[in-house]
Parts: structure tokens; sequence; C-alpha cells
């Protein structure tokens, strides 16, 4: 995990990727126009088997936040949260996926969270060694990688 000041070349890159054509109504223009953009990155490993139990963002992140997805792909899980989840964090009981909108992410994908997504929708990866795909079927899960950027709310702001 990495605070404080971001490389430069990651917030570079981020940000070409998010106003590169096709991708500028990723995140609004108020969240890709602020500075910093990011200032925190976060580098999770997923073994297969391995997932991230429902959650909303904790508070202390702004609105606006970018997973990239690397090196081999998942389901994640977006599903209405309760109000006692709504960016409580991850002391929360999993929320059941069968209403969930499923979110294919193949590595390369951008996942922009911003508004509802954000802060009214739990997101999750669930523990399994397989993926069901409506239309492929099954997917044997293999490591993965994603970074995800975020920027902490100013201290002086209420969370
Ligand atoms: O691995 C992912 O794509 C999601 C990670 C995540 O939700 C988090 O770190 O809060
Ligand atoms: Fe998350």
């Amino acid at each position: 995990m990495r605070f404080g000041n971001l490389n430069r070349e990651l917030l570079d890159l981020v940000y070409s990727i998010l106003t590169s054509p096709g991708l500028e109504d990723c995140l609004p223009f108020d969240i890709t126009s602020r500075q910093p953009l990011f200032d925190q990155a976060i580098y999770n490993i997923y073994l297969p088997g391995e997932g991230i139990k429902p959650h909303v963002d904790l508070a202390v992140f702004d609105d606006g936040i970018v997973g990239i997805s690397l090196v081999s792909s998942t389901l994640m899980i977006f599903s209405p949260a309760s109000p006692d989840q709504m960016v409580s964090g991850y002391d929360v009981e999993p929320t059941s996926n069968s209403e969930g909108i499923e979110v294919n992410l193949d590595p390369g994908d951008i996942l922009c969270m911003y508004g509802p997504s954000r802060y009214l929708f739990t997101h999750s990866i669930s523990n399994s060694m397989f993926d069901i795909l409506p239309e492929a079927g099954l997917r044997q899960r293999s490591p993965r990688i994603s970074i995800t950027l975020r920027r902490m709310v100013a201290p002086s702001e209420d969370v």
C-alpha cells in the first residue's frame, strides 16, 4: 500500500487513461479536474478462491474511485447497500448477491466508481475458484492484481 505523494508517472498514466477517447465520461469533470486527482494507491493480489467481502469504501475516501484490473479476469458484484452499510466500511454483514449486478473485469479494464455506485452500492468479489458467466459458463480464476486509486477527504471535511 502506498500513501502520500503518488508517483508522478502513475498519476500521469491514470490521468491520460481517464481522459482518453471513450473514457471521458468515466468520471465527472469536477473529479478529473481536482488536484490532486488521487493521493493513495492500494495494490491487491488475489489468489484463486480469494475475494473481497461486500463493502462500501470508507468515508475517509473522497468520491471518485478508480480500479485498474490486471493479469486475469474476475466478476465484481454491486448490490444496493443497506442504510447501515453506506460508507460504513468493511465491518458490515455480507449482503445477498442474488440481487447483485455482475460486472466482468478483464485485464486492462478500468472501473470508475462515483456517486451512487460509490456511495449507495456495495462491491464485492466472491471467495470462489471460478466465476459463472451468463454466456460463456464456467471460468476458472487465476491470480489477479488490482490497483485502486483514491483520494483522502481533506482533514477539515466531515466524514
Ligand atoms: O480488487 C478490486 O478490484 C477491488 C478492491 C476494493 O474494492 C478495495 O480495495 O476497496
Ligand atoms: Fe472497495
